[in-house]
């Protein structure tokens, strides 16, 4: 027994962690240098479905942050308090951490990287986004080689989970909800992934490693999954998309500022991110040379996110076993420097709308004429039902700068004929 593990936590992915670490026959030969020393909890009663020696279970998660005997400290509670300050102190402390807290990195990265680097330990996180898909590892060093153009992933297991069952069988938001977070892919508190901030979280931590710079969360754009109703899913199947919550962080040339936002989008069905489905992930990211790699993988749940975790303890192990002065350059992260984000209103994209309106003669033409009015040009007008006497027109629109869109809907709002906008949603 070499290297001595303190987890904090023991929930989904903290049980996950330590059952793959006792069952050990056909894995790499290297975990069994592993101890499993300390595991910090909030409730020594609760009954687990796990066995540890009694002296390995504490309550007192800074007493194992503080204990010179631990090599690794492994932060499995999520959250930002006490999370931050516990991954601080252990590297204060010349420990190493794995994390899966895309909370925590997103928000305090650039405190927790620079202790790691002044303390010259490492910071692991490749549960922290795809949950089990390498996609961390593979940015940071696989692929760094590429200039990086576009990074598009289905990155929350629990909204891919919901609007696929929404979309399959017609499904209900809230049950469906209520079966993600028994499976457990939901957050502790679901409105993060409800709400699109989970993947907000994640697509700044790939955008910061494929765009090398800090990523400012507040820069980026983020729309959830509760305003998409079976109305625009079954819409959107008639037009020939699929509705899917992506994280999009672009370039468009080298020195433009990037786009960083999230929102429910329009994928055409032939897209290899329409295919996606349930608690899956994938991350498509497109660079030059190698053109086009997608990841693909179970991206929430205990199995799936404690193979990440493991990995990355795995590869601490391997530094530790290694004596040198020098940080490895490819473990660390050096950013120092923020990157510039595009405002969303510069975006070019399609968009989708919805709009009731007063079944009367000339509202397609108004309509058109305002957008014209912006210059606006639609790929296509559908009138197809009527809700509640009024009539219902969805209109997917060419490349528009959101901006002019949003100032082509203004006016649009104003028209007598116009009862309500339900959906607005981009396309892909
Ligand atoms: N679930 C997933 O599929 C998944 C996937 C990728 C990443 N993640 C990330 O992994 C982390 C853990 O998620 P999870 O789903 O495993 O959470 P969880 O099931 O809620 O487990 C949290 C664990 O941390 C302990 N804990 C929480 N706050 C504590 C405190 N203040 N003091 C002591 N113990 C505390 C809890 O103790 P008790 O058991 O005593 O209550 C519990 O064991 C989060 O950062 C999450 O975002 C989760
Ligand atoms: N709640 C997250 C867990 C994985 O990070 C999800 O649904 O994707
Ligand atoms: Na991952």
């Amino acid at each position: 027994m070499g290297v001595k593990l303190g987890i904090l936590g023991l929930g989904t992915v903290g049980l996950g962690t330590v059952q793959l670490l006792q069952d050990l026959v056909g894995r790499n030969p290297l975990l069994q240098e592993i101890e499993i020393y300390r595991v910090g909890v909030r409730s020594l009663a609760k009954i687990r479905d796990v066995e540890l020696p009694a002296d390995v279970l504490t309550t007192d998660l800074e007493a194992i942050v503080n204990d010179p005997a631990v090599d690794i400290v492994v932060e499995l509670i999520g959250g930002l308090e006490p999370a931050r300050s516990l991954i601080l102190q252990a590297l204060n402390n010349g420990k190493h951490v794995v994390t899966a807290n895309k909370a925590a990195i997103a928000r305090f990265g650039a405190e927790i990287f620079t202790t790691a680097n002044q303390a010259g330990v490492y910071v692991m996180l490749e549960a922290a986004v795809g949950g089990g898909i390498p996609v961390i590892q593979p940015l940071k060093q696989s692929l760094s080689v590429n200039r990086i153009h576009t990074i598009t992933g289905i990155v929350n297991g629990t909204t891919n989970y919901i609007l696929t069952r929404m979309q399959t069988e017609g499904s209900n938001f809230s049950d469906v909800l209520a079966d993600a977070q028994r499976l457990g892919y939901a957050e502790a508190d679901p409105t993060a992934d409800v709400d699109g901030l989970d993947a907000a979280d994640k697509i700044a931590i790939l955008a910061s490693l494929g765009f090398n710079g800090r990523i400012n969360l507040e820069d980026v754009y983020s729309e959830g999954i509760r305003q998409v109703s079976k109305t625009d899913i079954t819409y959107a199947e008639k037009l020939g998309f699929v509705i899917k919550l992506l994280a999009i962080a672009k370039q468009d040339t080298n020195s433009s500022p990037l786009s960083v936002r999230v929102h429910p989008t329009l994928v055409p069905k032939a897209h290899p991110l329409a295919s996606v489905n349930g608690v899956y992930n994938a991350i498509l990211i497109e660079g030059e040379p190698i053109g086009q790699v997608m990841f693909f993988g179970p991206g929430a749940g205990a199995g799936a996110t404690a193979s990440a975790v493991t990995s990355d303890i795995m590869n601490l192990v391997a530094v530790l076993k290694t004596s040198t002065t020098n940080p490895n350059p490819l473990l660390t992260c050096g950013h120092q420097d923020y990157c510039e984000i595009a405002p969303i209103a510069e975006l070019v994209t399609r968009f989708y709308a919805r709009f009731l309106t007063k079944d009367q003669p000339g509202v397609i033409g108004k309509l058109g004429t305002c957008f014209g009015n912006y210059g606006v040009s639609l790929e296509s007008v559908v009138q197809t039902g009527f809700q509640g006497g009024l009539a219902e027109i969805v209109v997917v629109t060419h490349d528009v700068r959101e901006g002019d869109f949003r100032q082509a809907l203004a006016e649009i709002q104003n028209l007598a004929a116009i009862d309500s906008i339900p959906s607005l949603l981009r396309v892909l």
